[in-house]
């Protein structure tokens, strides 16, 4: 059945909104018609009244939590979260029970996200056995089975001979390394950023340096070993400055950042409640500044959300026991296009861009853009709505998030993967 999506605002390349009228076919994009023209034969006609068209978001970065932690997530609950909030593609983290450290866990992810039907999902699998640290996995058995890169996210590796010879391996494969920097003799029982937040209530910090000493050494390790390495969640200054520096001398560093981290600043938190707690940490306002630069600049790559969904009970063990972490799909497009594009700071191609043709590119994925060929991936976003983020009404199982009742604008509203209709607001 041809769907012919009507009176679309889609971006050209030059960054201009055209009125179009966008042709699907078995999944792809056959067409791109000017508005002022008709079209013919028969179709399913998607009135778009002048809202935006752009490819489906992609996030790098998110937390299923299946197998293993079913109260907090699944992955059919975490992919219609990730389809409400416009995203198409999702790249999911391995620190699950069991971990993603074999080539079962790998096909049991996909074999979930092919039930559940929604996004498509794309598996990491683990560094290291357990992500403990002690002994690298299969590299070769868990690429077959369809892992995209190796991550032990939620942790660091903390030894620099085991970083380096996983990125020897991975190098080898032609497949990337994504790194959680984090080096845990600089962390000791911190709950949030060192700075006024941390003095008021009393608590542990932690340092800039527990992230940036890690970025640092894997810049080195990735220039001597060739590997693509992809830096996480990017929070400090000093990140930002060692891997714009790399990317000068030609090291294969990409780098991703969170809607928070550009958003939000120690100081900035109102009180001991855990859904301000993530980790990294909000950091100064000064990282925060140095991150959108970093983003603006194309130091940082791509925008992620680190979607992290946890319980409620967990998050109410406040701050110093709360588990880190907040979910990410549902306001990520409405709170950086309220913030920074409705505001007049960003244009909304670069906003467009960091979610969708960036991480198509570096992790050379088959979709990201409107074209003509292109996979049906595609998300419409109504600009004009207002409305206040309601953590109630989350698709998520996860309620976790700071951003409860902040008013937005630039809601998505239908969402399609490979021309399948997998959310729609209108209806
Ligand atoms: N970001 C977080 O605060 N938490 C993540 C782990 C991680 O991304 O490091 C989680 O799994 O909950
Ligand atoms: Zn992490
Ligand atoms: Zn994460």
């Amino acid at each position: 059945m041809t769907v012919i999506i009507r009176n679309a605002s889609v971006l050209n390349e030059q960054g201009v909104l055209e009125r179009k009228h966008i042709v699907v076919e078995k999944g792809v994009i056959t067409a791109l018609i000017d508005g002022n023209q008709e079209t013919a034969g028969e179709a399913e006609i998607i009135e778009a009244e002048g809202k935006l068209l752009i490819p489906g978001l992609i996030d790098m970065h998110v937390h299923l939590r299946e197998p293993g932690f079913e109260h907090k997530e699944t992955i059919e609950t975490g992919s219609r979260s990730a389809a409400k909030g416009g995203f198409t593609t999702i790249a999911c983290m391995p620190n699950t029970r069991p971990v993603t450290d074999s080539a079962e866990v790998v096909q049991l992810v996909k074999e979930k996200a092919r039930e559940a039907g929604l996004v498509k999902v794309l598996p990491y699998a683990a560094i290291t056995v357990g992500e403990l640290g002690r002994e690298l996995t299969d590299f070769t058995a868990l690429k077959e089975a369809g892992a995209i890169g190796f991550t032990d996210d939620g942790v660091g590796v903390q030894s620099a001979q085991m970083m380096k010879d996983a990125m020897k391996i991975a190098a080898g494969m032609d497949m990337p390394i994504i790194a959680h920097c984090e080096d845990n003799s600089l962390v000791v029982g911190g709950c949030v950023a060192e700075g006024t937040f941390a003095d008021k209530h009393g608590l542990i910090g932690i340092p800039n340096e527990s992230e940036a000493i890690h970025v640092g050494r894997d810049i080195l390790l990735a220039e001597a070993t060739g590997v693509h390495y992809h830096v996480c969640h990017v929070s400090t200054e000093q990140s930002v400055r060692l891997i714009r520096q790399a990317k000068e001398i030609g090291i294969k560093v990409t780098a991703e950042v969170c809607p928070h981290h550009l958003l939000l600043a120690e100081e900035d938190i109102p009180g001991l409640d855990a859904n301000w707690k993530m980790n990294p940490p909000l950091r100064s306002r000064r990282d925060v500044e140095a991150c959108i630069a970093g983003l603006l600049d194309g130091t940082l790559d791509m925008i992620v959300t680190d979607h992290a969904p946890h319980s409620e009970e967990e998050k109410a063990k406040g701050m110093e026991l709360a588990p880190f972490g907040i979910v990410g799909f549902e306001t990520a497009f409405p709170l950086l296009y309220t913030a920074f594009v409705a505001t007049g700071k960003w244009d909304l191609s670069l906003l467009v861009q960091r979610m969708t043709a960036d991480p198509a590119r570096v992790f050379r994925l088959n979709t990201g853009s409107l074209t003509v060929g292109a996979p049906a991936d595609l998300t419409l976003i109504d600009l004009e709505q207002e409305k206040e983020v309601d953590p109630a009404a989350f698709a998520s199982k996860g309620h976790n998030t700071p951003f409860g009742g902040w008013k937005l604008k630039g809601w998505p509203v239908m969402t399609w993967v490979d021309g399948k209709n997998v959310w729609n607001e209108l209806k």
